[in-house]
């Protein structure tokens, strides 16, 4: 089958002809109207808490759509907030940026792209038994969304990932990150964030995400942004680099976008 991916005969526009659920009513990203968001009174009572362990060697791969850090962590825990009663548990995380810093970002806040957006999968561990069966589910997954801006300091987390780059420059490579990551310092320091139903921004592109998106971002630098450039989107000589790898915002339609200023 055709692969799919980011450009013209491939890209966003034509996904909703090999996956159907591309086309649907609550499809991920949107852009976030911030004048139509409503602070959610409830939203404030049941904090959105996080609790994450710190773990080295964790496997990092090559997708051929970016990198992706595997991190299934059984000791992490993502609850309250929007989240109901239902603890939510870290599977992976990864990012999406833009040919330039000036675009980059998969949600967009009034109009505005950030340089690039990094995401963190949780799946609902009171409901559900797999990940996949969770990404059946309307509430299946919850994503943390995380602007990146492009300042003057390197981000030392993000340092670790990209140090592991040279070593997955083609589709299908993996490699162990031997550094200890903790994905709390991934989190802005301002825990405001905005909310609402949503999809995966890839293909399968189900409807299964409860997304999270943090008001504040974080700061990375452009020679971070310019080494996520090098991924290779082929597996073998041909290079072909991943230079893009964002959805555009899709309609929001009727659905709710809720913010906490936490
Ligand atoms: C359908 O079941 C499965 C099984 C295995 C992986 C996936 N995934 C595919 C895309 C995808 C896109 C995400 S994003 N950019 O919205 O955060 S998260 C994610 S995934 O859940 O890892 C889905
Ligand atoms: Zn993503």
């Amino acid at each position: 089958a055709a692969e799919w991916g980011y450009s013209p005969t491939n890209g966003p526009d034509v996904w909703a002809r090999l996956f159907p659920q591309a086309g649907g009513a609550r499809q991920s990203p949107v852009d976030i109207c911030t004048s139509i968001a409503s602070s959610d009174s409830n939203l404030e009572m049941k904090k959105l808490t996080f609790a994450y362990e710190s773990q080295s060697d964790l496997r990092i791969l090559n997708t051929g759509h970016g990198w992706k850090v595997e991190a299934p962590q059984s000791g992490s825990r993502l609850e309250g907030g929007p989240l109901g009663e239902d603890i939510y548990q870290l599977e992976q995380f990864h990012c999406h940026w833009g040919e330039t810093s000036a675009e980059g970002s998969e949600h967009t806040v009034d109009g505005r792209a950030y340089a690039g957006e990094l995401h963190l999968v949780h799946w609902n561990t009171t409901k559900y038994q797999s990940f996949a069966e969770a990404a059946q589910h309307p509430d299946g997954l919850a994503v943390l969304g995380v602007f990146f801006d492009v300042g003057n300091e390197s981000n030392d987390e993000i340092e670790k990932i990209v140090s592991t780059l040279s070593e997955i420059k083609f589709k299908g490579q993996f490699t162990d990150i031997p550094d200890v990551i903790d994905p709390t310092t991934f989190l802005p320091s301002g825990l405001g964030y905005w909310t609402y139903l949503g999809s995966l921004t890839t293909p399968p592109c189900n409807e299964c995400v409860i997304w999270i998106v943090y008001k504040e971002p974080i700061t990375v630098t452009e020679e971070q942004l310019v080494q996520f450039r090098c991924l290779s989107a082929c597996s073998g000589e041909a290079e072909e680099f991943i230079v893009k790898n964002y959805r555009p915002p899709q309609p929001l339609g009727n659905r709710a976008l809720r913010e906490c200023n936490a």
